[in-house]
């Protein structure tokens, strides 16, 4: 390895011994006949952790790559990324090696596909009979801080009633089938799902290569029940960024738990020992709702009413009682019915969810009108005492249910990180 493709191998943190197994996309792209001037950077290697491979030493960039391996999966209280693709699968096959098998290609494919690189021999691969390991879309571009998290859901456990995997007496008690809430359309093609991997990226095609390789190589094992591609995250974890803005026009993510803040982590997201089911201990509920919006009545909404829906300000996004975005909010002068006030944890006992949301467009529906909204995914440390009574709550007395249906609904528990090389996705559960 010369020294340019060294320097860009060298990892943010951890997984030094990994990344010298694969390729790095940029470096083949080089070796292919790019013209790439093979040792021409000589930049010091402490620079690699903080700057990304198209620096030359002016300008100092965040790193391109985020940390496979850690305590916690990556993807959850890491920095947000502009863009998603998330898949849930249906596990079609009884054998629970093979299932076992899978996990652990994944989990190594993962490791290379965050860090930017290839999948396992690469896109051009070794034997030309043979279909390539990596699919090439990717090849040329950096990490972009890729982050891809694993969930598994209920039915992994016990599938009406049957234990395909021998995994029931490990099914957490926190891993509720959801009710059914107050004007939910759910679709079953939306819904569910025996595993979950949420790809996030600042490069939708860096996303979308991950999600596709892994159901790739899980070909004969599972298949893909329902994705959902997103764009303009709707949430921040990152306090001190600007907030985005969703599809309604209004600052979303204002009031979050940021990825800094451990003893919020600790309190609302993690679980923790003794909290029941002890493989996810270091773990998280992932909750994921497809909400529709009908965004040509809300169009067509009063500047006030819009406002009066949030209990904020359209512009600032300030609460009703205050000036500034992240001023305290006065939740006696929002409408009872706003969507704030009815939210905020000063209204549910101290209860706070980690969002981590994406807008979503998928084209209109035949009726002309935008099939948009909302793609929430909210982290927790039981599903039961968090996003359960918050909906329950919301789904009756929201003055937003004016705008939006949830129509895809799913509920999977996170496993912790993997936290080092040889170790795999799910090796809490099934080792
Ligand atoms: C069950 C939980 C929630 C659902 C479902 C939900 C849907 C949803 N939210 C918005 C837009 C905004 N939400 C905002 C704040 C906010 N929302 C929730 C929970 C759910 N939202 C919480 C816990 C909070 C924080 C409340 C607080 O502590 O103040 C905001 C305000 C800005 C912010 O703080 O993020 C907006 C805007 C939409 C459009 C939507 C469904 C389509
Ligand atoms: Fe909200």
């Amino acid at each position: 390895m010369d020294a340019e493709n060294e320097q860009q191998a060298a990892p943010a943190e951890s997984g030094g011994r990994e990344r010298q197994a694969g390729l790095s996309r940029r470096a083949v792209i080089g070796w292919a006949g790019a013209g790439v001037a093979l040792g021409a950077a000589a930049v010091g290697t402490v620079a690699a952790a903080t700057m990304s491979s198209e620096d030359d030493g002016a300008a100092p960039q965040p790193s391109p790559e985020i940390p496979f391996y850690g305590e916690n999966q990556s993807g959850i209280s890491t920095p947000v990324q502009d863009r998603l693709h998330f898949a849930a699968f249906d596990v079609i096959t009884d054998d629970r090696d093979a299932l076992v098998r899978m996990l652990k290609e994944w989990t190594k494919a993962a490791a290379s596909i965050t860090g930017g690189r290839e999948v396992g021999g690469g896109a051009v691969g070794v034997v030309p009979e043979s279909p390539p390991d990596d699919t090439g879309e990717a090849l040329g571009l950096p990490a972009s801080r890729l982050t891809l998290t694993i969930g598994f859901g209920r039915t992994l456990f016990d599938k009406d009633g049957v234990d395909r995997f021998g995994l029931k007496a490990k099914l957490p008690e926190a891993l509720v089938d959801l009710p059914k809430f107050k004007g939910d359309r759910l679709e079953a093609g939306r819904s569910g799902g025996d595993l979950c991997i949420q790809a996030c990226a600042d490069d939708p095609q860096v996303a979308v290569h991950a999600i596709r390789n892994l159901a790739r190589i899980g070909m004969g094992v599972v298949n893909v029940r329902w994705s959902q591609l997103g764009f303009g995250k709707t949430s921040s974890t990152t306090p001190d960024s600007q907030t985005p803005r969703n599809l309604m026009g209004f600052k979303d993510g204002t009031h979050n738990i940021a990825g800094t803040d451990a003893d919020a982590l600790a309190k609302h997201v993690w679980v923790a020992p003794g909290d029941g089911a002890d493989w996810m201990t270091g773990g998280s509920y992932l909750v994921a709702r497809r909400i529709r919006m009908t965004i040509e009545t809300w169009d067509r909404a009063s500047l006030k009413d819009q406002e009066d829906t949030f209990g904020r300000t359209k512009i600032e996004g300030a609460p009703y009682g205050g000036q500034k975005e992240r001023d305290a909010p006065d939740l006696a002068a929002m409408p009872a019915d706003s969507h704030v006030r009815l939210a905020h944890p000063d209204s549910n006992g101290g209860l706070m969810i980690l969002r981590r949301g994406y807008s979503f467009t998928d084209g209109s529906d035949g009726l002309g009108r935008l099939d948009a909204g909302l793609f929430f995914l909210a982290y927790q440390r039981d599903t039961r005492k968090a996003f359960v009574p918050l909906q329950t709550k919301l789904a009756a007395n929201d003055k937003l249910n004016e705008y939006i249906t949830h129509v895809g609904s799913a509920h999977f528990a996170c496993p912790p990180g993997v936290r080092k090389p040889g170790e795999w996705w799910g090796q809490s559960l099934f080792g």
